[in-house]
């Protein structure tokens, strides 16, 4: 989980993340969720914590009003790991069901 991913083993990773993308110059992925209002962007980012801090795997994000940009890499490794996949699927499904616009 703590290993950087590569080759096809990345790939297949990133195919069920299609939302999200490479970070430039740097090796991490990133996504913004936008939402209806500033009040649901937080309930998200209350959610993600919370898993955040049950996993010691804690997002990169930038939050203005009702949109949340996130940066995930797994610092130790210096890079994306499936701790990083398990993360932003986690967040997938918070902003699924708080109705991400
Ligand atoms: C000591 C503690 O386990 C580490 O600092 C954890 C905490 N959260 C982390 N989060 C992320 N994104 N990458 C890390 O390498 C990391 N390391």
């Amino acid at each position: 989980m703590r290993e950087k991913l590569v080759g096809t083993e990345r790939t297949a990773a990133l195919a069920d993340l299609p939302e999200w993308g490479e970070v430039e110059g740097r090796d991490a992925i990133q996504r913004t969720f936008r939402f209806r209002s500033f009040n649901e962007a937080w309930g998200f980012m209350s959610r993600v914590a919370l898993t955040a801090e049950k996993m010691d795997h804690h997002p990169e994000w930038f939050n203005v009003y009702n949109r949340v940009e996130v940066t995930l890499a797994t610092h130790d490794a210096g890079g994306v790991t499936g701790l990083d996949i398990k993360l932003a699927k986690a967040m997938e499904r918070f902003a699924q069901a708080a109705g991400d616009a």
